[in-house]
């Protein structure tokens, strides 16, 4: 769509294995870089109705004959000036069996849903955005959750903020009993604790799911009775699965029940079992491998010649230049499937979700529009479009465990060594229950910034960074709720 918008005489054509195209809609800008939408399916004749220079082609792509610009797919042949791979990233699944799921796309939460119908116990491994957002929905069945840390959320929490997130949910179910009006704020500085107590009590709306709501169309809740943190949650803390079983009758599957001295028979009746390292071993309906996800650049590895080299990131995505464009020349490659090396800025990292597939995609069509203009008298005005100005800050409007998440920057040091407190300092300040703020500075400097709840200081913070305000005359005070610190920066 950012093509044809810059191009609108250019042909696009989408190929894409399923009719069912993800688009995004209620789109707000939070600040210069955050936005929140909302992710939404569209059949692909919607689509090509915007824009009617794009065409979509239900195949399965299956290589890329690069010396001929042809895609190969099972439906022929599609030949290109310029091509760009958006193919995505499968679940990185730990083992294969039936009993054993991965959740990516629309189809496999249908089958989420259908399995969890007649579900008691259920396995989740992994521990991050996708275990987190099922631990907080599954509820009316027993989840065992099996992760490698010492605290959930790894992928996105440090220990701190995810205490917060994990006792505010009890704390919210107390707070709705009692009409205490009263909230303790804890400023704390590298872990000393100074408390500022205040009567103010902040809103805590819970509004929808700022990310994909992949959840909310979906009730998973058998009983509703439940309460928000499921009743039978049981997390296994630094554990991985050792062993894995379907219990399929094969001699080796019966012996290892025979061999557990579970105490009573319906024990043995599992579809499948898992043994954890620390000995412990658990029967259950299916297991949901929420560990992470392998892109899918096969599509442009499969046929290569030796001359056609294709540069790889270490987890097999395809690399691309600050043009997006990969290591073969007019094939670019943009979202999940794609690893951004070229980026300077200190206070922006990869990580594979939806915000930043957005940015990339548009980004990959500015490069291609001026790329085939080059030379011509179009060049200087899509010079101009053409701009990486979304790489410059992490930036990242989610939900978890219903509270708003805004993570910006190096929200959690990535890279860097906190310990060395000459360099760096940490605030955090929380109202249990309601919100918590971290921020992170580098020699007075903020660089990264986890606000969860209703802060409303996303786009303060977010001018701080990219301003680089010296804040070190503050202090812990810049968490002082008694300071409207947009007036300090205006
Ligand atoms: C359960 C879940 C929840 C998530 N929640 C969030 C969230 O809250 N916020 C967030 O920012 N991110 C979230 N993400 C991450 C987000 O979904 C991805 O980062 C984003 O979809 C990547 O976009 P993409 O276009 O690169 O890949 P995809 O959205 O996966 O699209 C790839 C497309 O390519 C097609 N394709 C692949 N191979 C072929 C082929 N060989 N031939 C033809 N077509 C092919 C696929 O069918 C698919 O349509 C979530 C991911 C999961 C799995
Ligand atoms: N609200 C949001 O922003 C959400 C974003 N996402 C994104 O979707 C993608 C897929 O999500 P996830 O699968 O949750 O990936 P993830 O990268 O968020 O978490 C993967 C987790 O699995 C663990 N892991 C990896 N291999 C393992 C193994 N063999 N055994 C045990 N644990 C293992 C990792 O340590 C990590 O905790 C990610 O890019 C994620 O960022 C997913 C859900 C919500």
């Amino acid at each position: 769509e950012s093509y044809s918008y810059l191009k609108p005489n250019d042909k696009v054509t989408i190929l894409s294995c399923s009719p069912i195209l993800k688009t995004v809609c209620n789109v707000q800008k939070i600040s210069k870089v955050l936005e929140s939408f909302d992710v939404f399916e569209s059949k692909f004749t919607d689509v090509e109705f915007n824009s009617p220079n794009i065409n979509v082609v239900v195949c399965d792509v299956d290589s890329v004959d690069v010396e001929n610009k042809i895609v190969k797919t099972d439906k022929g042949g599609f030949s290109f000036d310029y091509l760009s791979i958006c193919s995505g990233a499968k679940p990185n699944v730990i083992k294969s069996s039936n009993n054993f799921i991965g959740i990516r796309d629309t189809d496999s939460i249908l089958d989420l849903k259908d399995r969890l119908e007649n579900s008691k116990r259920i396995l989740i491994v992994g521990n991050g955005g996708i275990a987190l957002e099922l631990v907080h929905e599954i509820k009316g069945c027993e989840i065992v959750w099996s992760i490698k840390d010492k605290h959930i959320g790894n992928a996105f929490f440090d220990k701190d903020a995810s205490n917060f997130l994990f006792k505010s949910k009890q704390e919210q179910k107390e707070k709705q009993d009692s009409n205490d009006n009263d909230s303790e704020i804890m400023i704390k500085e590298n872990n000393n604790t100074g408390t500022i107590s205040n009567s103010s009590v902040y809103k805590n709306e819970s509004g929808s799911a700022l990310g994909p709501q992949w959840y909310s169309k979906y009730n998973f809740n058998q009983n509703q009775m439940v309460d928000s943190v499921n009743a039978n949650l049981n997390i296994e803390y630094e554990t991985i699965v050792t062993e894995i079983y379907d219990n399929d009758d094969s001699k080796e599957s019966n012996n290892f029940i025979n061999q557990q001295n579970f105490k009573n028979e319906s024990e043995k009746k599992w579809p499948i079992y898992a043994k954890l390292n620390n000995g412990n071993v658990y029967g259950c309906d299916f297991i949901i491998s929420a560990t992470g996800v392998i892109p899918n650049s096969n599509v442009l590895l499969k046929n290569r010649k030796p001359s056609e080299h294709v540069a790889l990131s270490k987890e097999n995505a395809l690399v691309v230049s600050e043009q997006m464009e990969t290591s073969i020349k007019d094939i670019y490659a943009a979202g999940d499937v794609c690893s951004v090396e070229w980026n300077d800025s200190k206070v922006w990292f990869q990580m594979r979700l939806w915000s930043q597939a957005r940015i990339m995609g548009r980004y990959a069509a500015q490069c291609i529009a001026k790329q085939s203009v080059k030379g011509t008298k179009d060049e200087d005005n899509l010079e101009e479009i053409c701009t990486s100005f979304e790489f410059e800050l992490f930036a990242h409007a989610t939900k978890f465990f219903g509270f708003k998440v805004i993570m910006l920057g190096l929200y959690n040091g990535q890279g860097l060594d906190l310990s060395n407190q000459e360099q760096y300092q940490i605030y955090t300040r929380e109202i249990l229950g309601e919100q918590y703020v971290k921020v992170i500075l580098e020699n007075g400097k903020l660089i990264g910034s986890l606000l969860i709840g209703n802060t409303d200081l996303e786009e303060t913070f977010e001018n701080l960074i990219l301003n680089h305000i010296d804040l070190s005359r503050y202090g812990p005070e810049i968490l002082n709720p008694e300071i409207d610190i947009e007036d300090y920066f205006d």
